[in-house]
């Protein structure tokens, strides 16, 4: 987007271009074959490289391949061409190395949320008492200190995904992918769940991937969003988000912030030239004509 940023936040945008890249990825293209034998083109040539501690947001129109490509990058899809590197090696499969948080809660519901969040450290090799411990310190970071030994089924919507979070970062993956991990939630929750992550990403050596339907969402998360468009699939813009850290539920009304979202809502919606007739939904009459509400 061709707006100049406020000099601190030019600066920030400078000092992230200063770090490592984390993750790389060069031309990645995927394809299906459908039942039928055909070659269903996801997406092709996307380019994106994420720096240590950036907040990437992902958004565009339902089946343009986001959960797709997180996938990929998660290693659980492989690509038709090009490649994703992390740390410079290229991704093969799944590892420990990267987090995941879905929509659906993953947790183990016959484990206690202590044991949720062991369970990545003893598979690694940590000791009981070690990974006990550390599951401690991430269950407090989160806010369900006093939560260890509840089973994820006495738990919220939104405290199951904050088990899931520290499930996912006690193991200090070197990005954390989570796909519309909020989308469950009711609005109010979704927004608690919003200030809970922000602040983790603080604290935390955390650099986040993340896929949302939401823009306000995906604005209020993000130093940048990827913004995806179907047929073809592809990146279409990669948007600068002009607001500073911390954020606050209140920049959600400033001018900068509107002018993001409704940026990248053309993106995905670019506006009608004047006098295209809007497309409508056929509905079958089912009152009595006359009974009109307008
Ligand atoms: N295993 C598969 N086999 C065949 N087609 C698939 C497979 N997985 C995904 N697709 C197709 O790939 C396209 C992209 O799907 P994907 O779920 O990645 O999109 P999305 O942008 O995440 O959609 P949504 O926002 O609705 O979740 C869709 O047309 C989908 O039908």
């Amino acid at each position: 987007m061709s707006v100049a940023h406020p000099p601190e936040v030019a600066a920030r945008f400078g000092r992230i271009r200063q770090r490592p890249v984390v993750l790389e990825v060069e031309q990645l293209g995927k394809s299906f074959v459908s039942p039928g034998g055909e070659t269903v083109r996801v997406f092709d040539g996307v380019d994106l490289s994420i720096r240590r501690r950036e907040f990437i947001t992902v958004v565009g129109p339902s089946g343009c391949g986001k959960s797709t490509f997180i996938r990929m990058v998660a290693g659980l899809e492989t690509a038709t061409s090009g490649r994703i590197l992390l740390d410079g090696e290229a991704v093969v499969g799944p590892g420990a190395d990267r987090g995941m948080v879905f929509q659906a809660y993953t947790l183990f519901p016959w484990l206690s949320v202590k044991r949720n969040v062991m369970f990545g450290l003893l598979q690694a090799g940590r000791s009981e008492a070690s990974a006990s411990s550390e599951a401690c310190v991430w269950l407090e970071m989160v806010g369900l200190k006093g939560f260890e030994n509840h089973h994820p089924a006495q738990l919220s919507g939104g405290m199951k995904q904050r088990v899931a979070i520290a499930r996912a970062l006690a193991n200090k993956p070197r990005i954390l992918l989570m796909d519309e991990p909020f989308g469950a939630l009711d609005a109010q929750t979704r927004a608690e769940m919003q200030d809970y992550l922000l602040q983790i990403y603080r604290n935390v050596d955390a650099t986040i991937l993340f896929i949302t339907h939401d823009l306000d969402e995906a604005v209020y998360l993000a130093d940048r969003v990827v913004v995806m468009g179907r047929k073809p699939g592809r990146v279409i813009e990669t948007v600068d988000v002009p607001l500073l850290r911390p954020r606050d539920p209140q920049m959600a009304f400033t001018d900068d912030f509107l002018a993001t979202k409704r940026h990248i809502e053309h993106l995905i919606h670019p506006p009608e030239p004047a006098g295209t007739e809007k497309r409508k939904a056929p509905i079958t009459r089912m009152t009595v004509v006359g009974d009109e509400v307008y």
